[in-house]
């Protein structure tokens, strides 16, 4: 049987294909300034973050996973057609600000002269104001802050993070719409990928994409079964997103998704994603951050259901262990807390994504080896862990899971 396109009916199935993308010179076109709006704590050196990318690519190559680059994917794509080449570079323009005029013109013209490969390469690591000489006439680009910024087009240095600019789903997956400026190209690329790659071009379902003003991440986007989903209300996904993707699912007769649970988690940048906070590792096991809960263990949490013509049942539960049951037919669970849920263990573990886990089997993840007393109790509780090396890698607050997005898993 030919390999599906997308097929990801859990956390857990084992991983087959997975899309990334090796840090390149984005992560070092931060500086101090531009660090906090480019949603990093530090700036990482790349050579030892390229290092680590390459430890954690061959771990999952190791453990039987095909690996794609989303950057090779693009460049397959731009470089085969120029109409293609042409829209996605006056999209990419468009979307930076830069619709027309002469700056616009300028970046239009420079981008002519490089291969598709270097062209691709040179969006991912941004287009610094001096690179090349034009006459600017646009007081925009002369003036207020944009004029203080030393680039024309940002760096991406969050590419890196592959699980978040779109999440398979079934056999189709979201584009999404991403709440940050700093992150929105990325999903231009997944579009283009989708669209026209002969490898996924009208083989899979878009169920949301990115044309929708409200804001969705993949990392709050978690596939418990074949047909429930669970999606954090985050700082990085809204309530009305997650309606609207319910609906899609629940009225699409391609979709097997019948039940999605709504999980509200604290809004903040350390606990910016759903997955932040919370993985599947098996079966019946998870990780969970304890933070996310109040002091007598509870949550906010909605069971969305199909409702009569086309809308949505609700129905509000506190307890996230219960509420897993209820949804997976679950008799009992193992809730694996971040840090064994110590005071000052937790919450430095979860800061460095230890409860980021990616699952690659059931009951079988990779992990950053940074969080040791995580790791400890994951094998603990009967978890096979393969642990990756992280220093650079953890700096952009993202962790296995983070910078991976399986297009296919096994079904379980
Ligand atoms: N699925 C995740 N937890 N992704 C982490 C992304 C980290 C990235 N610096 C951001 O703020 O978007």
């Amino acid at each position: 049987m030919k390999d599906p396109a997308i097929k990801v009916n859990s956390e857990i199935g084992k991983l087959k294909t997975v899309l990334l993308k090796r840090p390149g010179e984005e992560v070092e076109n931060i500086t101090p300034d531009t660090m906090e709006r480019l949603l990093f704590d530090d700036i990482p050196f790349l050579e030892i973050a390229q290092k680590e990318h390459d430890f954690f690519a061959q771990t999952l190559r190791d453990n039987g996973a095909e690996t794609l680059y989303i950057d090779d994917l693009a460049v397959d794509v731009l470089d085969k057609d120029n109409a293609i080449r042409h829209k996605f570079v006056e999209t990419y323009l468009d979307e930076a600000g830069y619709g027309l005029g002469t700056t616009h013109d300028a970046l239009y013209e420079y981008l002519q002269d490089f291969s598709t490969r270097d062209m691709v390469t040179k969006l991912y690591a941004g287009i610094r104001r001096n690179e090349f000489d034009f006459s600017n006439d646009s007081l925009h680009d002369l003036a207020g802050r944009d004029a203080a910024n030393p680039f024309l087009l940002d760096p991406l240095p969050n590419a890196y993070f592959t699980r978040d600019p779109q999440a398979s789903m079934g056999h189709g997956l979201t584009i999404n719409h991403m709440t940050f400026k700093a992150r929105r190209p990325e999903s231009l690329f997944t579009e283009y990928v989708m669209q026209y790659h002969p490898r996924f071009a009208g083989k899979v379902n878009v169920w949301r994409d990115r044309n929708h003003d409200t804001r969705i991440e993949g990392g709050d986007e978690l596939i418990l079964n074949d047909h429930v989903l669970a999606i954090g209300v985050s700082e990085r996904t809204s309530s009305k997103s997650i309606e609207g993707l319910a609906k899609e699912l629940f009225k699409n007769s391609e979709s097997n998704f019948d039940t999605v649970v709504a999980v509200e988690i604290p809004h903040n940048h350390a606990m910016m994603h759903l997955d932040t906070v919370f993985t599947m590792v098996n079966y019946d096991q998870f990780t969970v951050f304890p933070g996310i809960m109040n002091d007598e263990g509870h949550m906010n949490i909605f069971i969305m259901t199909p409702g009569a013509n086309g809308t949505v049942k609700l129905a509000h539960r506190t307890d996230l262990a219960a509420t897993l049951k209820e949804v997976l037919h679950l008799s009992e669970l193992d809730m694996i807390m971040t840090g064994s849920g110590d005071e000052i263990v937790a919450p430095r573990e979860q800061w460095n994504d230890g409860s980021n886990t990616l699952t690659i089997a059931p009951g079988e993840v990779v992990t950053y080896n940074r969080n040791y007393v995580s790791n400890e109790l994951l094998r603990r509780h009967g978890i096979r862990v393969h642990e990756v090396i992280s220093s650079e890698l953890s700096r952009g607050r993202g962790g296995p899971r983070c910078m991976s997005q399986p297009l296919w898993r096994e079904d379980i």
